[in-house]
C-alpha cells in the first residue's frame, strides 16, 4: 500500500499557531508530511479578509523551514467553492483508490460534518484525524446522524489509517489550542496588537506590510494592491 497522504484544509484566513501546533503534531503523530490545503475565495458567502493567493503566501511563510509541512494548491486552481468531496474526488483521479489519504480537521468542522456536500461519501474517499478545540466538546453528545455513521471508525491507533485507503476516524490528544483565526481578524480591526503573539512573525510581517483585515469586514478597500 501506498503511504498516507495528509491534508489539513481550511480557509487559513489568516494562519495561525494553532493550526501550526496541530499540524505538527499530525507530522509525529502520523510519520507523514501534512500538506495544508487553502480553499478557494468562496463564491456564495461573505469572501475572506485576505484574498486566496495572500492566504496561499502566508501559508507559505508559515511553513517555511518546517520539514514535513507544506502547501497545498490543487483548491485554488479551481474558481468555484471547493466542496471537499470534489476536492478528494479529483485527488482519487490521480492517486487512485488504494492510497490512504487523511484530512485533518478540528472538532467544529467534525461536528458540522453533516452539514457538507456529500458527507458520508467522504467516508469512502478519505480518513479523518480530528483535532480537539475549545468550545466544542467532543465528549457530549453528536449530531445523531454523526453518530449513525461513525459507528465502528473511530481509533486511537495512528497505525489503522495506514491499513485501509479511508474509513477511519482518529481522535488526537493534545493541549487546546485557543487560536481562532476571527479573533486575529478582530483584534486587527479593533487596533488591539495581541494577535501578534498568535501567528508566526514572518506571518505577522505579512499582515502589517500588506495592510490586511484592518478594514470593517477585514478588507482594507484604500489599500493600494500590494504585490505578493
Ligand atoms: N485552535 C484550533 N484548535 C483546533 N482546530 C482548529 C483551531 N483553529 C482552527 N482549527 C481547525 O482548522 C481547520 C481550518 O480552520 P480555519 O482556517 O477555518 O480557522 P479558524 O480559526 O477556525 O477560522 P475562523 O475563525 O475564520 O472560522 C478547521 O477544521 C478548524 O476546525
Ligand atoms: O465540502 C463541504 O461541504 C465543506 C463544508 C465546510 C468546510 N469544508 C472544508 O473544511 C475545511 C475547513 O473549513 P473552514 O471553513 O473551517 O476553514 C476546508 O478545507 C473546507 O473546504 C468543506
Amino acid at each position: 500500500m501506498d503511504d498516507l497522504l495528509v491534508l489539513y484544509g481550511g480557509t487559513f484566513d489568516p494562519i495561525h499557531n494553532g493550526h501550526l501546533a496541530i499540524a505538527q503534531l499530525v507530522r509525529s503523530t502520523m510519520q507523514a508530511s501534512v500538506h495544508l490545503m487553502p480553499s478557494a475565495d468562496p463564491p456564495h458567502r461573505s469572501r475572506p479578509g485576505a484574498t486566496a493567493a495572500q492566504r496561499a503566501r502566508m501559508l507559505d511563510l508559515a511553513v517555511a523551514g518546517e520539514p514535513g509541512l507544506h502547501v497545498d494548491r490543487r483548491e485554488l486552481a479551481r474558481d468555484s467553492r471547493s466542496y471537499t468531496f470534489e476536492t478528494l474526488t479529483g485527488l482519487r483521479e490521480g492517486e487512485g483508490e488504494r492510497r490512504p489519504v487523511a484530512l485533518v480537521i478540528g472538532a467544529d468542522s467534525f461536528l458540522g460534518l453533516p452539514t457538507w456536500h456529500r458527507w458520508q461519501a467522504l467516508f469512502g474517499l478519505c480518513h479523518f484525524i480530528v483535532a480537539e478545540r475549545p468550545g466544542h466538546d467532543l465528549e457530549a453528545p453528536w449530531p445523531p446522524a454523526l453518530v449513525s455513521v461513525v459507528e465502528g471508525r473511530l481509533t486511537r491507533d495512528p497505525g489503522m489509517l495506514r491499513l485501509a485507503a479511508a474509513g477511519r476516524i482518529l481522535r488526537l490528544r493534545h493541549p487546546l489550542r485557543p487560536e481562532s483565526a476571527t479573533a486575529i481578524r478582530e483584534a486587527i480591526a479593533h487596533g488591539d496588537d495581541i494577535w501578534r503573539g498568535w501567528v508566526p512573525p514572518a506571518v505577522a510581517a505579512y499582515i502589517e506590510r500588506h495592510g490586511l483585515y484592518r478594514g470593517e469586514d477585514g478588507v482594507d478597500r484604500d489599500a493600494p494592491p500590494a504585490p505578493l
